[in-house]
């Protein structure tokens, strides 16, 4: 799925009253398969910029449109149509505590079941076989019976990613993946899911702090700071200089930008 974001400007509830905006003037295009990482330093608003994106939240002003669509002008149930076809996954996966692993990754496809096969799956998960499998690629088939509040945080993580790839949606939103995942997860869990993206032809954006990550495995980065868009550039030119930048006063993050990237230097 393309898509198209100008000069977005938004608010959280919150906030409006006292107009600190969470996203000031955005504006990019995406191309339908591409892969784009999007960092900046906490609270820049990457989280703020993939719910826009998901139409999970209505931009003060601006213009989104997800494949030619503007969501905020179509009915409630073409809009409900238009999200079924993408997956927005949050920083913490939304598990219901004493759900199975199985079912959890079964729901990730409860827009094509209809009710009675949703209720059903409930108690008879639909795709046990495609959950297993899917359970397989992060190393987590044996939990694929548990309760997800028997998972440790990085279960849970990888349960979380299992659950997008099962998904058929055509634009995948992902908001810090690796944050409970040790470095080699972290690689091993986003080289699967830019894996599957590319087989599926997915359009693949992805929030994160790990700049080395997001660097080193996406083609296109995009940088955010105070809500602000403050640069869209291809990996390869994307300097020491320019990252130093982005997180001029975030001395917490600087100092893990770092220790991940410039100490091989
Ligand atoms: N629910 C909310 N109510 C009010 N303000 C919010 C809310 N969520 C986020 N904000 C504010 O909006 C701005 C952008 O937040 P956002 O969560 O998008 O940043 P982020 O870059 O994803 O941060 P992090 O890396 O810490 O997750 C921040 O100033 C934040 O305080």
């Amino acid at each position: 799925m393309d898509l198209n974001l100008q000069n977005i400007i938004a608010y959280h509830p919150a906030r409006e009253q006292d107009e600190v905006f969470a996203l000031k003037n955005v504006s990019f295009q995406v191309k339908a398969g591409e892969h784009i990482a999007i960092i900046g330093p906490s609270g820049s608003g990457k989280t703020t910029l993939l719910q826009i994106i998901a139409a999970a939240m209505k931009p003060a002003s601006g213009v989104v449109s997800l494949g030619k669509i503007n969501p905020w002008s179509i009915s409630g149930g073409a809009l409900r149509q238009l999200r079924q076809r993408l997956f927005y996954a949050p920083q913490i996966p939304p598990l219901p505590p004493r759900q199975r692993v199985v079912t959890s990754l079964s729901a990730s496809r409860l827009g094509e079941m209809g009710f009675g096969k949703s209720i059903l799956n409930l108690i008879y998960p639909q795709y046990s076989q495609d959950a297993f499998n899917t359970l397989s690629l992060f190393d987590l088939s044996e939990k694929l019976w548990s309760r997800v509040d028997r998972l440790s945080g990085g279960e849970r993580q990888r349960v979380g990613l299992a659950k997008i790839l099962m998904s058929r949606a055509n634009l995948w939103l992902v908001d810090e993946p690796l944050s409970a995942l040790d470095p080699k997860r972290s690689r091993q869990a986003i080289q699967m899911l830019i894996a599957e993206a590319n087989k599926r032809g997915v359009t693949l954006i992805v929030t994160l702090h790990q700049v080395d990550v997001a660097t080193k495995e996406f083609p296109r980065v995009i940088g955010l700071h105070a809500g602000k868009l403050e640069f869209d550039l291809p990996s390869a030119d994307i300097t020491k200089h320019i990252l130093q930048n982005l997180y001029a006063q975030s001395e917490h993050e600087i100092t893990q930008l770092e220790a991940h990237v410039f100490s091989a230097e």
